[in-house]
């Protein structure tokens, strides 16, 4: 069988020997060159599987050369070598499209997992078609972009910083570029950060030993340890309280994680995702996220656009929902009326696409003969700016009961439909809300 081969760039002939040796015993074979002049001629003449190139060559920088890789071998992946504590040039080099990057001194194990996992996005080994396009749905050119950057960034283990409001795909933007990229196999760990009461995070997140502390009956694992090998996805970030942003920039930082109650470190390969509707930048400004944690998770950003902003792809939208919903309940796909779509285009769409789908939903139990019309769909009226709908003509017990399940529906999709937050946030017991889901006949 052929062998993998890797281009070594570095001036220093010692750590090129220790990168050839431990290539080599891995099965890959290596080419080296000495500087930017000597690499580009080997690129020139040779495919390669894997560049690894250190940062400070005699005739320039390793990330001139992952430009020139960018450019003219788009599909090689290039990690560069980086002095210790230079985190500014790791991250430059990140943003410049290298798939990552390895510290001096040279853990090795750290660099056989980088190696492996370039080695999966070898167009050798991946038969895989990326998913993107069955699943993030829509023809807009918006959409396109966001496929086109997920299909990139999946190649890539830099830390992805997902904005956009609520309900856009933020989540299955982050899925999909987990599945994409060489950490498919491994688990992909989301979490919602506002949903975790603030005195438990630190065990969730790093796990805890038994009898750390009272309730702790067990060794628990955290999240991190769940996410090893694959990607942790810390949905809602900006309501990480702030002595969880201090530890959790240490535990990126050190690759390492400390269980509460444990004597040693865990070692820890997770890849981050973030994503909040929230505006993280501004929220930096007002000193309400540590600007360090956000340097560190928002090396790129991908933006997921808001339904409104692309209205053309409603009805394809719409269609995969009611498909869907169909085969769930067991009949055949409901048509929405000419009408229902012209109605739907011009709706502004304030919850995006989980909107939509619970627009279709409620429409698919109140609609006849399989046909969604307008008025099945009930789409809100627009306000006078008040937030709030008179209801002309409406008994005062329908109007409050459709005000408690606005607010509930929003508290659950706040949440992610985590019951035991949403209660927190609305100010009632867990028991209480489920009464009232139950009065309300949501779920
Ligand atoms: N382009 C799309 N194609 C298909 N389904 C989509 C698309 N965009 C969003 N969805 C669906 O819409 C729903 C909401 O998406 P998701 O949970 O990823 O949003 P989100 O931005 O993470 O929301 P939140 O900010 O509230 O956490 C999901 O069911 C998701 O599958």
């Amino acid at each position: 069988m052929e062998h993998y081969k890797a281009l070594i760039v570095d001036d220093e002939p010692d750590i090129r020997e220790l990168l050839e040796m431990t290539l080599g015993r891995m099965g890959i074979d290596t080419t080296t060159a000495a500087d930017l002049g000597e690499a580009f001629g080997r690129l020139r003449d040779q495919r390669f599987d894997l560049c690894l190139t250190d940062m400070r060559l005699p005739d320039g920088n390793g990330i001139e050369l992952v430009g020139h890789i960018q450019e003219h071998h788009p599909e090689l992946p290039v990690a560069v070598i980086t002095a210790f504590g230079s985190m500014e040039t790791a991250i430059a080099a990140l943003k410049a499209g290298a798939f990552d990057f390895v510290s001096k001194p040279v853990d090795l194990t750290v660099l056989r997992g980088l190696v492996e996992k370039a080695l999966k996005l070898s167009s050798r080994t991946t038969g895989r078609q990326p998913a993107a396009e069955q699943r993030l749905l829509g023809e807009s050119p918006a959409i396109h972009r966001v496929r086109e950057l997920i299909a990139k960034l999946a190649r890539s283990q830099a830390p992805v910083y997902i904005s956009g409001e609520s309900g856009t795909g933020k989540e299955l933007v982050a899925r999909l570029i987990h599945e994409n990229g060489p950490r498919a196999d491994m688990p992909f760990v989301p979490v919602n950060c506002g949903a975790i009461p603030s005195e438990l995070m630190e065990s969730e997140f790093f796990g805890h030993r038994k009898g750390s502390f009272t309730g702790a009956l067990t060794d628990k694992p955290g999240l991190f340890q769940a996410a090893h090998g694959g990607t942790l996805f810390l949905d809602e970030a900006a309501d990480l309280p702030m002595h969880m942003q201090v530890k959790l920039l240490r535990a990126i930082q050190e690759k390492a994680v400390r269980p509460i109650g444990a004597q040693k470190e865990v070692k820890i390969d997770v890849r981050i995702l973030s994503a909040t509707h929230k505006d993280l930048g501004e929220l930096v400004q007002r000193n309400a996220f540590r600007q360090d944690l956000y340097y560190r998770i928002n090396v790129i950003e991908l933006h997921v656009p808001s339904l409104r902003d692309h209205p053309e792809d409603i009805p394809l939208l719409a269609e995969s929902i009611l498909r869907r919903l169909g085969g769930q309940w067991g009949q055949d796909t409901p048509q929405l009326d000419p009408a229902a779509i012209r109605a739907l285009t011009g709706y502004p769409f304030p919850g995006n696409v989980r909107e939509l789908e619970n627009i279709l939903e409620r429409a698919m139990t109140l609609c006849e003969g399989n046909v969604i019309r307008t008025e099945d769909l009930h789409l809100p009226q627009p306000s006078g700016g008040s937030g709030v709908t008179t209801a002309a003509g409406e008994p005062l017990p329908e109007y409050l009961g459709e005000l408690e399940r606005e607010a509930i529906l929003q508290a659950l999709e706040e949440t992610r439909w985590n019951r035991t937050a949403a209660a927190r946030k609305l100010g009632i017991t867990f028991r209480a809300l489920r009464y009232r889901l139950k009065k309300l006949g949501i779920e």
